[in-house]
């Protein structure tokens, strides 16, 4: 499987009052065709700020300080602001946050999708009205609803209308930014499971942005695991849940109860994500890590890829010359 995005030592700060927050620091991953990747991270760590600067949709007080983002070879942070306008939603779509909330109350969710081809696409509005039934029906709804208005459906029905938004275009791409967050927890596994037979039908490529680790590891590929503004440790997620070696990714791991194993032992990680102004010197989690040695304070680990396709950003796993 090739790579259809590239993400290289992308940088972004806000500006505050204090100084700038690096909420994205030095952050490098790739997402293959076909794949679904998960973007894993304790709230404020950044992973909202990378999905916004992969789409260069950063706003002030938020700065892309440096990097590079390439999608099919064009590189989406040097883009013209019209090359740019017509790779956001065609090539790359996202269900935002609350996606259900998304949807505008006044329209039909079908008018709303058949805009959105319309903006996009040279078709003939009874085009995108014929695609916006067979989305419906892709999605699991009945084509006859395209009449329908919002609140006439659920929220899991919402969301899967803002999937079929998001899929209007045929897009390379798709960003789901903690698009289940406010659905119940049924409803929430149903919408995952649809996108993940998407995913495999469509040979799309997601990327997944949540907290719920449980969640990612039950449908991504490859999971690249986010604390204070960088990526710790990435690799496919049998190697995470089989091998994770970031003393913050095995915290996370214990902090997670299994349900076929009651009896596993669940113990939460002591102390907060750092302030992202003024971060610890060195490694970021080195406050909170049960390992910590004086050499962790010196310098900023690199995420050293230390066995085919596991990256780790650690100074234990540097070799000999660290210990
Ligand atoms: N407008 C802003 N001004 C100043 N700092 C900001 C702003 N937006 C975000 N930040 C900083 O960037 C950090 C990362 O925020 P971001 O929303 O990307 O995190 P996240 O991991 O997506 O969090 P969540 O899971 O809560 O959405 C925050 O901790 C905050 O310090």
């Amino acid at each position: 499987m090739g790579d259809i995005l590239t993400v290289k030592n992308l940088t972004t700060h806000y500006t505050t009052p204090d100084g700038p927050a690096e909420a994205a620091g030095d952050v490098s991953f790739t997402v293959k065709k076909g794949e679904m990747l998960g973007l894993i991270g304790e709230s404020g760590c950044g992973k909202s700020t990378i999905a916004s600067s992969i789409l260069r949709l950063i706003e002030y007080p938020g700065k892309i300080v440096s990097g590079e983002v390439i999608l099919d070879g064009i590189d989406l942070i040097r883009a013209k602001d019209k090359e740019l306008e017509k790779i956001r939603w065609k090539d790359i779509a996202v269900i935002p946050q609350s996606a259900m909330n998304s949807l505008n109350p006044v329209y039909t969710v079908g008018d709303q999708i058949i805009e959105s081809i319309l903006l996009h696409e040279d078709v003939t509005k009874k085009e995108a009205l014929e695609r916006t039934k067979n989305l419906l029906e892709l999605v699991g709804i009945d084509k006859g609803r395209w009449k329908s208005y919002p609140h006439e459906f659920s929220g899991g029905m919402k969301q899967r209308v803002a999937i079929a938004m998001a899929l209007s275009c045929n897009p390379k791409l798709i960003i789901s930014d903690e698009s289940t967050t406010g659905l119940d927890v049924l409803t929430q596994a149903q919408v995952i499971a649809l996108m993940k037979d998407l995913q495999e039908r469509l040979d799309l490529s997601i990327i997944m942005i949540s907290h719920d680790l449980p969640l990612v590891t039950s449908i991504c590929d490859r999971i690249a695991i986010m604390y204070a503004g960088k990526i710790i440790e990435w690799a496919s997620t049998k190697e995470i849940l089989e091998d994770a070696r970031h003393p913050y990714s095995q915290g996370l791991l214990n902090a997670t109860p299994d349900l076929l194993n009651p009896d596993k032992e669940v113990t939460s990680i002591p102390g907060s994500v750092p302030n992202l102004v003024h971060p610890p010197s060195g490694c970021r989690f080195r406050d909170r890590c049960q390992f910590v040695m004086e050499s962790c304070a010196e310098k900023i680990p690199p995420l050293l890829e230390i066995k085919e396709g596991h990256h780790v950003a650690c100074i234990l796993e540097e070799g000999d010359d660290n210990e």
